[in-house]
């Protein structure tokens, strides 16, 4: 197979970066979860609360290891385990509407690509970053299944929430990030969408491999 770049883009909790990871270690791609550097910024932003996000953004040391999966550095710090927590999520969509932020990562996100060879998941990917990716994907599911996923989810690592409360989040970040000016979640022109609901991890990741092997 050539080398190539998936982008993979679309809502909250749709299973982009469990079908990003897999298809990454099927094909031997380096897989990226743009998502977890918003929520570093946010932290940072959670835990220096009285300077400016702008002023923020120019000193951040941002590190990405994959390691098995994607960990995160934060000036020097392992992040990945708690940039998941409420406090980050509630507030994410807001710090990733800034110019300045945006700025920032998708310069980055546009230098791990520049090689090919990489699954990147997010909200710009095939618009923004890579809108020369040789597959874009727009996965989408229910609201209600992507709540019900959440919630195990977050079972499995120890926070808190009812599913209740995920369908509020889930409705509230997906509309935050499709309305923010700069850069909203939108399908690229020629991206394949890809419905989830009812499918399993499985099929999903079958059906992405099928379609970057026509590449
Ligand atoms: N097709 C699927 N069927 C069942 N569960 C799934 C499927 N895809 C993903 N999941 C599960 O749903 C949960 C959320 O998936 P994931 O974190 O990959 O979504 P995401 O789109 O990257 O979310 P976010 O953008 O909020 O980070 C995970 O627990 C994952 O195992
Ligand atoms: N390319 C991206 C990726 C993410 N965001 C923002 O970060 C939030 C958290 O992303 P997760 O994938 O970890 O849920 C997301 O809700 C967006 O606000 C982004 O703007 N662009």
């Amino acid at each position: 197979m050539k080398k190539i770049n998936i982008a993979i883009d679309g809502p909250a909790a749709a299973g982009k970066s469990t079908i990003a990871k897999r298809v990454a270690e099927i094909l031997g791609m380096v897989y990226v979860d743009t998502g977890a550097m918003y929520r570093a910024i946010t932290l940072l932003h959670i835990q220096q609360p009285d300077k400016e996000i702008d002023d923020l953004v120019q000193s951040i040391d941002l590190k990405i290891v994959n390691d098995n999966g994607q960990r995160i550095y934060l000036n020097g710090i392992d992040v990945s385990d708690r940039i998941r927590a409420n406090d980050v999520t509630l507030n994410v969509s807001k710090v990733a509407s800034f110019a300045s932020v945006r700025t920032k990562l998708v310069k980055l996100q546009q230098e791990m690509t520049e090689n090919k060879g990489v699954v990147m998941d997010g909200r710009d990917i095939g618009t923004k970053v890579i809108p020369d990716a040789e597959l874009k994907i727009y996965m989408i599911a229910s609201v209600q299944e992507r709540a019900e996923r959440r919630l195990l989810d977050n079972q499995n690592r120890g926070i808190e929430a009812t599913l209740e409360e995920l369908i509020i989040d889930i409705e509230r970040r997906d509309h935050l990030d499709m309305t923010r000016e700069i850069s909203p979640l939108t399908k690229a022109d020629d991206a394949i969408e890809i419905d989830t609901t009812g499918m399993s991890i499985e099929e999903v990741t079958n059906r992405i491999i099928e379609l970057a092997r026509k590449k």
